[in-house]
């Protein structure tokens, strides 16, 4: 099984690290073309006009639609999760405009810019640790969206089908949990296409 690291921009080797505990192959995607070899997809934190605008440049808006479409798994982490909202509070046009939700950029105010914290998720048994830095948080969620955790009343990570999204960074701790449930994700979508 492997998963791709959309690798236009962010924390694209440390994904590709937890990637490879659980036990799946992990390669950076740089173009389109390199879509065709992975079964299920991570777009990373970092920053998310930036990562919007080179997705653009480079045919990956339609590319990745065409992706999800075919019902492969599509995990957005930070930055990665706004490019997947179909709704950005404020003015902001969306990216990629798959996930039913709204996010709001930049949610924690400055004084709690990057911050680290364990936090319960559904369908994983011992909470997760998890690594904030200048987060988005989910303020709406579609009726086919399953929130899966809470950070002091806040959305901070969600599922609809095929598509996972949450605020932190999942890839900055050992803790490789949240790599693994994406890997059941998509390990049930390859035994469900045999
Ligand atoms: N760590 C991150 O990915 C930060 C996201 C960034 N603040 C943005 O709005 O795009």
């Amino acid at each position: 099984m492997r998963i791709g690291v959309l690798a236009l921009q962010g924390a694209v080797t440390e994904h590709i690290v937890s990637i490879e505990k659980t036990g799946a192959q992990g390669l950076p995607i740089k173009r389109v073309e390199e879509l065709d070899r992975v079964d299920g997809l991570i777009i990373p934190g970092g920053e998310s006009t930036t990562i919007g605008k080179l997705m653009r440049k480079y045919g990956f808006i339609e590319a990745v639609r065409e992706f999800a479409g075919q019902g492969k798994p599509i995990f957005g982490t930070c930055a990665g999760m706004i490019v997947l909202a179909k709704r950005i509070a404020g003015d902001e046009a969306g990216h990629l405009e798959l996930m039913d939700i709204t996010v709001a950029r930049n949610a924690f105010g400055r004084q709690r810019e990057s911050f680290e914290c364990d936090l319960e998720v559904k369908g994983i048994a011992e909470p997760v640790r998890a690594v904030f830095i200048r987060a988005p948080l989910i303020e709406e969620v579609g009726p086919d969206v399953e929130v899966l955790t809470l950070y002091k009343d806040e959305i901070v990570t969600a599922r609809q089908g095929n598509l996972l999204a949450c605020s932190f960074h999942p890839e900055l701790t050992d803790d490789y949990r949240l790599h693994q449930y994406f890997a059941d994700m998509v390990e049930d979508r390859i035994a469900a296409n045999l």
